[in-house]
């Protein structure tokens, strides 16, 4: 079957249990939110094509469980992950101060290239926020990510930020890219030579069968 993409790309999420990474996952892929909390045991992954300048770009992303007994598990995945999004709670003060961990873990098992953002989800919950958009920026700006507000309730920021975290890994990837994006109109042009070609040699045929 003809392959309906241009381009694979993996990203990962990580952060506690319970902050919502299966819920902005289920809502940027199937837009449906779920409020019971069903802890992921292990990791699970679902896609997304998305249509970046004109590249079709088939996203697989990687759900990870937040919860401590699978982290030798979940650590195996790093190493094939192309983007990283770190997610905490903004209702939750302790899942911000475990971000430095997610973060140096990360930097012990995944590629160098590795691109990352950071996302506060749960930003409906103002009456329970414990951490401020302020100190989730500076944390982002301390370790050079980018960094997004959102919230699989009310589906605010969830596309931009799974689009973004796409977006920054075609960047790094960038001449794997053209290199494919080369080959792809070297492919093209050949084929529609040979077309071209096939067309002349039926006209020629053709026109044989009329000398005749
Ligand atoms: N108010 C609000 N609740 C959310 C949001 N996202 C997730 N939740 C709730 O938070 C709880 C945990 O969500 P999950 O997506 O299961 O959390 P998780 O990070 O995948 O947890 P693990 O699989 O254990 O690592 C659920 O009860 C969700 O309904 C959000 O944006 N706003």
């Amino acid at each position: 079957m003809a392959k309906q993409y241009d381009i694979l790309c993996r990203l990962l999420l990580l952060g506690d249990s319970g902050v919502g990474k299966t819920c902005m996952l289920r809502r940027f892929t199937d837009s449906e939110f779920d409020s019971s909390h069903i802890s992921t045991i292990g990791v699970d992954f679902k896609m997304k094509t998305l249509d970046i300048d004109g590249i079709k770009v088939r996203v697989q992303i990687w759900d990870t469980a937040g919860q401590e007994r699978y982290q030798t598990i979940t650590k195996q995945y790093y190493r094939r992950a192309q983007g990283i999004v770190f997610v905490y709670d903004v209702t939750n003060e302790p899942s911000f101060q475990h971000i430095g961990k997610w973060a140096s873990d990360v930097d012990e098992y995944a590629p160098d290239k590795v691109q990352k953002i950071l996302v506060g989800n749960k930003s409906d919950e103002e009456l329970g926020r414990q951490v401020t958009k302020e100190r989730g920026s500076k944390l982002a700006e301390s370790y050079r990510m980018e960094f997004f507000e959102t919230s699989a309730s009310t589906n605010s920021n969830i596309s931009e930020s799974f689009t973004r975290a796409t977006e920054l890994v075609l960047r790094a990837h960038k001449r794997d890219v053209d290199n494919l994006l080369v080959s792809l109109d070297d492919y093209l042009e050949k084929a529609a030579l040979e077309e071209e070609k096939g067309s002349r040699d039926t006209e020629n045929t053709t026109q044989r069968t009329c000398a005749c």
